[in-house]
């Protein structure tokens, strides 16, 4: 049995623990090491996972280490752990947005196998998506129980070239706050126009929910489904045209440029605060 570690029990490692649970892995296969008691109380009562206030003590015999803190937080852990990682040599599997391979590696060791993942929110409900790349350390049997936890939360895509996970972040690590967004701005269209709030936001929810699975289930192209919906001259072709004036390619893109940039920043911001050699 696998042994994991989440350093961090927050949303995300909530949604990962959530789902490998449904997928058949062991609670007492899981610690989790959280800071907030309250956080900590619930991780217990829910998922029935042993938890600690201490990383050292849920680190200790683990054979992966799930790194599931902010960015701002993981060279904090670097000095708590190097002992340990020096004795065990477990996986280490990041989910920050925009850490590097390189600078994990910096702080836990440049002997670790490192996974770099980038999962998002639906995995609380096994429809996440997430991209994954690794270091040369990784093994291919170590490369297969990294994709196997991502696997127990949804789709997983390995990304060869590290320096396209920012992007991945931008379009599937985020990207759940665009439809959010979507759906948010829709559904105040249509109460401007009278329809009542409960109505709106259920008509565009389940609307966003049958369009993203036949996205999923069709194995057609979205441009197709796009066409099969927009009749010539009627409403559809009405407001895509409306669309494409404001510029909403345009707008999509500007939106990738900077959650890919804002990732590569937050890289660099650890990296500055590091002392120089
Ligand atoms: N929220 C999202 O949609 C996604 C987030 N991520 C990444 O996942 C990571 C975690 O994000 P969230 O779960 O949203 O944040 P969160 O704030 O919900 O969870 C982080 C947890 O780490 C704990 N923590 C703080 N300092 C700690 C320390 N020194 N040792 C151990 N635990 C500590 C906090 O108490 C908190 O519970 C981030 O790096 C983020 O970039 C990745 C994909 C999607
Ligand atoms: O907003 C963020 O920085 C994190 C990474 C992807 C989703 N949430």
């Amino acid at each position: 049995m696998t042994r994991l570690a989440f350093i961090g029990g927050g949303n995300m490692a909530r949604s990962l623990i959530g789902g490998l649970l449904k997928t058949g892995a062991a609670a007492s296969s899981i610690r989790v090491a959280e800071p907030q008691a309250q956080a900590r109380e619930a991780l217990g009562r829910e998922f029935g996972v042993a938890t600690f206030a201490e990383n050292r003590l849920a680190a200790e015999d683990a054979d992966i280490l799930l790194l599931a803190v902010k960015p701002q937080v993981m060279p904090a852990l670097k000095a708590e752990l190097r002992d340990l990682l020096q004795r065990q040599r477990p996986m280490l599997v990041s989910i920050a947005a925009g850490v590097r391979l390189d600078q994990l590696e910096r702080w836990f060791g440049s002997h670790l196998p490192i996974v770099r993942c980038m999962p998002n929110t639906p995995a609380l409900i096994g429809a996440g998506a997430t991209g994954l790349c690794a270091n040369a350390r990784v093994s291919p049997p170590q490369k297969a129980q990294a994709q196997h936890i991502l696997d127990a939360v949804g789709l997983t895509r390995w990304i060869g070239d590290e320096a396209l996970m920012d992007t991945v972040t931008a379009l599937s690590g985020s990207g759940p706050a665009y439809f959010f967004a979507l759906v948010e701005a829709l559904e105040d269209a249509a109460v401007a126009q009278g329809l009542p709030r409960e109505t709106a936001r259920a008509l565009a929810a389940q609307t966003c929910l049958g369009a993203g699975r036949m996205l999923a289930e069709s194995g057609e192209a979205p441009g197709e489904l796009r066409r099969r919906v927009t009749s010539p001259n009627g409403t559809t072709q009405a407001a895509l045209e409306s669309f494409a004036a404001d510029g909403l390619a345009r707008i999509a893109a500007n939106a990738i440029g900077a959650a890919t940039r804002r990732g590569a920043e937050l890289a660099a911001e650890l990296d500055a605060k590091e002392p120089r050699p």
